[in-house]
């Protein structure tokens, strides 16, 4: 397979260093590089504002635009191809914690004994946050409550999350799991797990930041309860960008189900009616809306999801594999102890991230990539992490990485 150019390379920016000099950026499982498209997308979405004021909530759609009201419409069914979903199951809104919120009012619902959240280690503190507070709302004890599963030296994630269901099963109200670990870049079976957690009588979800747009998922057919997902990582939807969530099918007729309401999640027909006049509510996900979209960052995200669609996901999946294949080569064959790569070696179960470990260093060493050309990020004293995203790294990214490391270790 040929690495160069990236699938995408003309069609983003490159942030530049101060000599003027275009940077490796192996950064996009933080933020992900804009898309050339972004800024003319936003900018037309500000003429439209400028010169229809109001209007432009409902009209344009006869030239070709879409209409405020309707802008995040047109991001559901290449978010839902990315995630392996059907449109009403997918919905574009919010950002990461709003929606995991939204939806463990929902889907976390201890009652009895079964009162506990089963999740990663590694957990993201915001997410950790949100579960905390969602015990204490239903006035349980997040100490007692939450049971972590810790993938060690030759034991996954899947497993271990497997061995605390087969521990605490009847006791597991939520198994809440990242299908990419943020710190690791290892990646977790979500069938496996869900059709695990849901054997044990427990709700299932994932946080997919750092897994959407990174590996082809397939939620609906592994019958995940619920996800939830930013839209600034592998996603390029710009800093703070547009979030999402996906709702199983199984669940949007579901009469029992609690859901905070806002007149987004009504039908388009009744988002204005007025005191008790009848409602009628949005199909599926849509549901879960709160309020109207935010336009703008709409039209950045729609921008890097056309940019996906160009290509199949069994391209940019196989050019990622590619990609970090040879940086491990690259970075093994350096030989450098202690340098070690954390992320697990077999392709079923790493994204487009390496993380490295590097004792003490690694704030150090991101800071001396930056000056020799390299972008990426520390996690904690000792994890370096890189990405090689299909759609803008290609090799020249990886050799540049491993001859900075060469340098500077
Ligand atoms: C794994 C993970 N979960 C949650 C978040 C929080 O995202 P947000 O700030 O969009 O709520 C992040 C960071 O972006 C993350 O990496
Ligand atoms: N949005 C940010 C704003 C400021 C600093 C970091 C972030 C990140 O997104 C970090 C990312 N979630 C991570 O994987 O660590």
């Amino acid at each position: 397979m040929t690495l160069q150019p990236a699938l995408a390379h003309d069609a983003f920016c490159r942030p530049l260093a101060a000599d003027g000099q275009s940077l490796s950026y192996l950064c996009g499982h933080s933020l992900g590089l804009a898309p050339r498209a972004a800024a003319e997308r936003v900018a037309h979405e500000m003429h439209r504002w400028a010169t229809l004021g109001v209007r432009g909530h409902f009209e344009g759609a006869d030239r070709g635009d879409t209409p405020w009201a309707q802008a995040s419409e047109p991001l559901r069914a290449p978010l839902a191809r990315l995630v392996g979903a059907s449109v009403d199951e997918v919905v574009a809104m919010n950002s990461l914690s709003v929606n995991l919120h939204l939806l463990l009012l929902s889907f976390f619902r201890p009652q009895g004994a079964r009162s506990r959240v089963l999740l990663g280690r590694h957990a993201f503190p915001s997410d950790r946050l949100a579960l905390e507070s969602q015990c204490r709302l239903h006035g349980l004890d997040p100490a007692a409550c939450l049971v972590e599963a810790q993938a060690t030296e030759g034991v996954s994630m899947t497993d271990a999350v497997l061995r605390e269901l087969h521990r605490h099963g009847e006791r597991v109200a939520l198994v809440w799991l990242d299908a990419v670990d943020y710190t690791t870049g290892e990646v977790v079976d979500i069938g496996r797990v869900a059709r695990a957690a849901q054997a044990a009588g427990a709700r299932v979800g994932f946080d997919l930041a750092h897994a959407i747009g990174n590996l082809p998922l397939a939620l609906s057919e592994d019958g995940v309860d619920f996800a939830v997902w930013c839209g600034y990582k592998y996603l390029n939807g710009g800093p703070g960008g547009l979030g999402g969530a996906f709702v199983h099918r199984r669940f949007h007729d579901d009469a029992q189900l609690q859901r905070l309401e806002g007149w987004w999640g009504q039908a388009a027909g009744s988002r204005f009616a007025w005191g008790q006049q009848p409602r009628e509510r949005e199909p599926g996900a849509g549901a879960w809306q709160l309020s109207n979209p935010p336009v703008l960052a709409a039209a950045a995200l729609a921008a890097s999801l056309e940019l996906f669609d160009r290509f199949p996901a069994s391209t940019w999946r196989a050019r990622s594999l590619a990609l970090t294949a040879l940086a491990r080569d690259s970075i093994e064959a350096l030989d450098r102890p202690p340098l070690r790569i954390l992320t697990p070696a077999d392709p079923a179960r790493r994204g487009s991230q390496l993380s490295l470990d590097l004792p003490g260093q690694a704030v150090a060493m991101e800071h001396a990539l930056l000056r020799h050309g390299v972008v990426c990020d520390a996690r904690g004293a000792n994890i370096l992490r890189v990405s090689f995203c299909p759609l803008y790294n290609d090799a020249d990214d990886v050799r540049a990485l491993a001859q900075a490391l060469e340098q500077l270790l």
